[in-house]
């Protein structure tokens, strides 16, 4: 169960498993923090000493001030080992924190990922990633290292005056009233804080990324109104946080300073009195000192512990998301079908978030393996959404869908998803060179291999002819290249995979005639003992088909041989009537 970040410790609770993982540098940084700790607490009685005996006799001067050296060493050397230890700490658990939350956000479903921008998930992963290597490596540290001191300095102060100490303590309670009541505050603040932060950062990097559409629009200025607008609520945000963590840290100073010095008044009195020894209240000060300055550091640390709980609030909600698409073990791996590779048995969908838009309706459909079937219909008749329940984005609200005679609920996402080769309608392509493109439908495939499947997709020559052949970088979504460079490289990549089912959705729809006809060669060549699934506008492009299926919101309203589909003058015989009409204007 995820904790509930109205806790106090809240953080401590979703970083511990991260640092139980690192025991070792835990370790050595507690060791390196107890070193620089009792250094610290040393240094008074070495004050002590030097008012009271420093100034004697040359001997003992020496000593004092030896003594002193050395515990100043000793604490330069166990700090710098204890920030090493802890920078350390916050790095490599703010990479592992990075690792875990990537793999499981990639891992989850469509309804997910449609209803969360990557921006704000991106931003996620950095900023608020981000937030817990500071607490680790400065709040959570500094917290613990002032609550050593602070014990510390409290034994000592009882041990070495009782009187002083008795009173000092009833005095620095009061000090933590407006810690407990700022911190309830602050962390409210602080969530509104991270949101605003996500929301500018979301903004930013969807204008950016649709930067074509921005200046053809010529919405820079827009853009840059609205980007202002988001950050001003940012700094608004975080003002009210800021000010609320002020008004805390300056009641928490001054009302344990007060106390302080109220303790030290009578102490003074004690020593014009002669009750107590110049150097004992020397001592005491650095002690009281300490103690105050730990607290001090202790409220506004848990301030920031407070602030960081926001952002761990909202990794833990990430976190808490499951899939929904669960797998069942198989059953039977008998009935594994020898003939037929896809079958949807009375399939009825809606998308999650539109549970009352129903956009299959009972489908039924067999395709045997090694057969071409098309889809055709108009757009939103649902072509698309039939191959995200093949690919197993969604499951069907009704009915089953199989692969070899099983149930894809039976397989495993990847066992199901390595059956199929798919060629999306605008490819993904990514800001690398054309040959980690290509093998990302194989990335153990050997470079002959890519250039294969390269000359097979009609690729070769453009891509032999770029400034840097294979190795040319084709930026962010392939934005170098054209429309038709991007879709052959699409292809090639779903060749690598060498699946025994491709799913083409329009692939072919960016090439102009001559390099459409290319393609098709290559793409007859690799469907050739493969099953097929086409999504196809351009009619002209299927009449091979063995199977067309024509789709109308949802239904399937006609299928069968082109030849057969014409003779009916239905759907498909309309559809092709008014692409001719239209390709003769
Ligand atoms: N992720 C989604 N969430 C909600 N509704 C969706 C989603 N994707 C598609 N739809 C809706 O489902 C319907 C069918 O869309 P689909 O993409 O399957 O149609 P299509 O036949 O492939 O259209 P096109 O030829 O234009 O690509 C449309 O009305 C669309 O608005």
């Amino acid at each position: 169960m995820t904790p509930t970040p109205t806790s106090r410790f809240f953080v401590f609770k979703t970083v511990m498993p991260f640092l139980m993982q690192e025991k070792v540098l835990v370790m050595c940084w507690l060791l390196a923090l107890i070193g620089s700790s009792s250094a610290t607490l040393m240094i008074p009685n070495a004050i002590r000493e030097m008012i009271d005996h420093g100034f004697n006799e040359t001997n003992q001067v020496n000593r004092v001030f030896l003594g002193l050296f050395l515990v100043a060493i000793f604490l330069a050397i166990a700090t710098a080992l204890r920030f090493f230890f802890v920078s350390l700490l916050g790095e490599k658990i703010v990479l592992s924190l990075r690792e875990k939350l990537y793999s499981h956000l990639i891992k989850l479903d469509m309804t997910f990922h449609h209803s969360n921008q990557s921006s704000e998930l991106v931003s996620r992963l950095a900023a608020d990633t981000e937030l817990i290597r500071s607490v680790i490596a400065s709040s959570m540290s500094v917290a613990l290292r002032s609550l050593i001191t602070f014990l510390g300095s409290l034994i000592l102060m009882i041990y070495t005056e009782p009187k002083l100490a008795t009173l000092t303590i009833i005095s620095i309670p009061i000090a933590v009233v407006p810690i407990i009541l700022g911190a309830k505050r602050i962390r409210q603040k602080s969530k509104t804080n991270q949101d605003e932060v996500a929301a500018a950062n979301q903004y930013a990097a969807q204008t950016l990324g649709a930067i074509y559409t921005v200046q053809a629009f010529c919405q820079e200025n827009n853009a840059i109104n609205q980007f202002s607008a988001a950050l001003t609520n940012t700094f608004n945000a975080a003002k009210i946080r800021i000010f609320s963590q002020s008004i805390v840290t300056l009641l928490a100073i001054n009302l344990i300073f007060g106390a302080i010095v109220f303790v030290l008044w009578l102490g003074a009195k004690d020593v014009i009195n002669g009750q107590l020894s110049p150097g004992s209240l020397g001592q005491f000060v650095m002690y009281s000192l300490l103690a105050g300055t730990s607290v001090a550091s202790l409220s506004e640390m848990m301030n920031e512990l407070q602030k960081a709980s926001g952002g761990m609030q909202r990794i833990a909600e990430l976190f808490s998301v499951n899939s929904d698409l669960t797998s069942f073990p198989l059953v039977d791996a008998k009935k594994n079908s020898d003939t037929l590779a896809i079958e949807f048995n009375q399939v009825s969908f809606a998308y999650p978030i539109y549970p009352d838009k129903i956009i299959l309706n009972s489908i039924d459909l067999s395709i045997k393996k090694g057969e071409t079937i098309a889809i055709v219909g108009q757009s939103g008749a649902g072509k698309s959404s039939l191959f995200h329940l093949l690919l197993r984005f969604y499951d069907p609200t009704k009915g089953t869908i199989c692969l070899n005679g099983m149930d894809i609920k039976q397989l495993s996402l990847t066992q199901l998803r390595k059956n199929f080769a798919v060629v999306s309608q605008a490819p993904d392509l990514f800001a690398s060179s054309v040959k980690d493109n290509i093998a990302f439908g194989n990335p153990d495939a050997s470079f002959e291999e890519i250039v294969s499947v390269a000359k097979a997709a009609e690729a070769f020559d453009f891509i032999s002819s770029l400034p840097n052949g294979f190795d040319t970088q084709i930026g962010e979504r392939g934005t170098q290249l054209s429309g038709g460079q991007q879709q052959r490289i699409a292809i090639a990549r779903a060749m690598l995979k060498n699946a025994p089912i491709l799913l083409l959705d329009e692939a072919t729809s960016a090439l102009d005639a001559q390099s459409e006809y290319l393609v098709q060669q290559g793409l007859d060549r690799l469907m050739e003992h493969k099953t097929t699934i086409i999504i196809a506008h351009r009619l002209s492009t299927i009449q091979n088909a063995d199977k067309i299926i024509v789709l109308d919101k949802g239904l399937i309203v006609e299928q069968g041989i082109p030849k057969e589909l014409l003779e009916r003058k239905g759907v498909y015989a309309q559809l092709t009537q008014l692409q001719i009409n239209q390709s003769i204007q």
